[in-house]
């Protein structure tokens, strides 16, 4: 698969309301409602303090005008500028009521989009792509934002200037005024079409966006792996694919607006035109005044914004109910019950008991139903101090055994305990306060040496920095940087070799001193050299805890009690590394092939 195609999670097919979908922000903007209340009726006397002018200016025509009185025409006009002033001065008073409260707004749903993005489990994690999630959190909560500050409150005030407008004409020549709010209903039902069309496009685009997303964050992440095999071209290709695909739909979008927004605009000028003349009919047969006819075509002309703005309101409140949808189907994930607080830690179990797996089965959540189970029976006990290796073919199921313990993974079914309590009865955060882990891939954060290695620890003295920074040999490269421990790694620590980053992510894992100790192959990228030193440290960690080591190469088994062999889902047999040459002919085929990958490696190191 190209690294820029990725999963789409709308689901076109689901029946939507744009309304139900904004009212789920209810809860968000609740706090500040008062504001946002006050900020859309000072809006509402801004709009509607523009129509007083039409009137304004019939009295002054038919008034002070017709009568060539010259001081009521100066206070005609003063009297205008003042409900210029005033309605420009409300409008500011609205921007300044709500553009903090509603950025508040939109920090809050972002902080509580992060927390549950943390309290979501890592099958959530597998199951949607970082583009979405990353989109989500940024382009469609500024989507919402926006859709607070100016459609929410400007199709209330607008369709409020427009009933106030339409009786206002009514009022002026009701035969006129029918003939220009003739277009009304035509464009009412116009408008829900639209609506229900633009909103399928919006939603489109938006998951789009998402894609795009995750194809840029991954060819920024694997750039060397892209370089190093001259794909770029191909990844430019994959990508400009999926640009031009949401370029289409982006197109689609404007098409549906303009023709919306051409009819808002063309239909009422035609009925204006109509009214226009046959009013100045009605002038020329002394059947209207002439300061009628200018308030009446004034007033239609001060509802030509209103009228006309509808078109992108609608489209932008339609944008804004799919960025709703998008982000409360991450809000609506439920979250495993005691990370939200239940289950409080239970008593008792077997102090000294160690790490048991009892009958352990897992399956992916996303696996083939037909496929069979990942593990299937797995029973193993790991004494108090004892360090037991787990070996297996490729892809067996050895990372996925460890993500069980520390419940990055719920078991299928079957048991793991730690000190004989289930590790399914403990609150996780306990869970993880007792393992400790460090994976393959040793991921390292933008931060300090120093904040990076004490997440296993947080709160640690500097002398249990300095400890874990020992057993892990990493010392020495720390001390030597710019700025020492509290040198900056760089985004995913990038601007360290792979050993240093793998020697971080396990000085990580020991700083803590980790009643039981999870590694996932914490050795594979460090050279033959440093791994001997690391090996060596880690030797005298191990002693003082009780861990589960995955092993590829022979030396990493030696650092174990015993070996486990994992195959078929179960544990196929336990032993010394001795005895397990001697009874398994897998594990004999296993080791030979690392024993021969590793002299490849040794020539290439001297
Ligand atoms: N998130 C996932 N969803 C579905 N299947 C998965 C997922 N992660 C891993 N698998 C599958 O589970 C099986 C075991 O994978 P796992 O990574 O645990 O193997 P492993 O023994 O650690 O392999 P290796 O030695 O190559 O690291 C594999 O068939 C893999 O394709």
């Amino acid at each position: 698969m190209s690294a820029v195609e990725n999963l789409s999670v709308a689901d076109p097919g689901k029946k939507r309301s744009a309304v139900r979908s904004l009212l789920r922000l209810w809860p968000y903007v609740r706090p500040v409602r008062a504001r946002f209340g006050t900020a859309a009726a000072v809006a509402v006397v801004a709009s509607c303090t523009g129509l007083i002018v039409p009137l304004v200016l019939k009295w002054i025509i038919d008034g002070p005008v017709a009568a060539r009185d010259t001081a009521g025409v100066w206070w005609g006009g003063a009297l205008l500028l003042a409900v210029g002033v005033a309605e420009a001065a409300l409008f500011g008073l609205r921007r300044w009521l709500v553009a903090r409260p509603l950025a508040g707004v939109e920090a809050a749903m972002r902080a509580d989009l992060y927390q549950r993005l943390q309290r979501l489990p890592v099958a959530f994690h597998d199951r949607w792509s970082s583009g979405q999630l990353l989109s989500r959190a940024t382009a469609d909560l500024n989507l919402l934002r926006l859709f607070l500050v100016f459609p929410l409150t400007f199709l209330l005030v607008n369709g409020v200037t427009i009933v106030v407008g339409c009786v206002i004409l009514l009022a002026q020549d009701w035969a006129l005024g029918l003939l220009v709010l003739a277009p009304v209903p035509p464009l009412i039902v116009l408008c829900t079409v639209f609506s229900r069309r633009y909103a399928g496009a919006a939603r489109t685009a938006q998951d789009q966006v998402g894609d795009l997303t995750t194809g840029v964050e991954e060819s920024v992440l694997g750039i060397r792996i892209i370089k190093g095999f001259g794909r770029h071209r191909s990844q430019a290709r994959a990508f400009r694919a999926l640009s031009e695909r949401l370029m289409g739909t982006e197109l689609h979008k404007a098409r549906l607006l303009g023709v919306v927004w051409g009819l808002i605009l063309a239909v009422p000028e035609l009925a204006l035109g109509t009214a226009l003349v046959l009013g100045t009919v009605q002038v020329a047969d002394g059947a209207l005044s002439a300061g009628t006819l200018v308030a009446f075509l004034s007033t239609a002309l001060a509802l030509r914004w209103p009228v006309e703005s509808i078109g992108f309101l609608l489209a932008m409140s339609n944008e804004a109910s799919g960025a709703a949808d998008r982000y409360f189907e991450v809000m609506d994930e439920p979250v495993p019950p005691e990370a939200a607080g239940a289950n409080p830690a239970p008593v008792g179990g077997r102090a000294g008991d160690g790490l048991r797996l009892e009958g352990v089965r897992f399956r992916y959540p996303d696996a083939d139903p037909g496929a069979p189970p990942v593990l299937d029976g797995v029973d193993l006990h790991v004494r108090t101090g004892e360090t037991v290796a787990l070996v297996g073919a490729t892809g067996c199921g050895k990372t996925t055994l460890t993500a069980l313990v520390p419940r990055l993974h719920e078991v299928t079914d079957g048991r793991i305990t730690l000190d004989g309590v289930d590790v399914a009865a403990l609150p996780r955060a306990e869970v993880r306060a007792r393992v400790a882990v460090a994976f393959e891939e040793p991921t390292l954060f933008s931060a300090s040496v120093r904040e990076n290695v004490l997440m296993g620890a947080p709160g640690a003295a500097d002398e249990e920095l300095w400890r874990a920074l020992r057993v892990a040999q990493a010392d020495g490269f720390v001390a030597a940087l710019p700025a020492g421990a509290d040198t900056e790694v760089g985004e995913q620590g990038l601007s360290l070799s792979g050993g240093q980053r793998q020697r971080l992510a396990l000085a990580r894992a020991v700083v803590g001193r980790p009643r039981f100790l999870v590694l996932d192959d914490p050795l594979s990228a460090l050279d033959v050299h440093t791994e001997a030193k690391v090996e060596a440290a880690l030797r005298k960690v191990l002693a003082t805890t009780t861990a589960l080591v995955v092993a590829h190469r022979p030396s990493t088994v030696l650092l174990a009690d015993r070996v486990a062999l994992l195959s078929g889902g179960r544990i196929a047999a336990v032993g010394t590394h001795e005895e397990l040459l001697a009874a398994s002919a897998e594990y004999r085929r296993l080791m030979a092939g690392d024993e021969a990958r590793d002299d490849v490696a040794r020539e290439g190191a001297l």
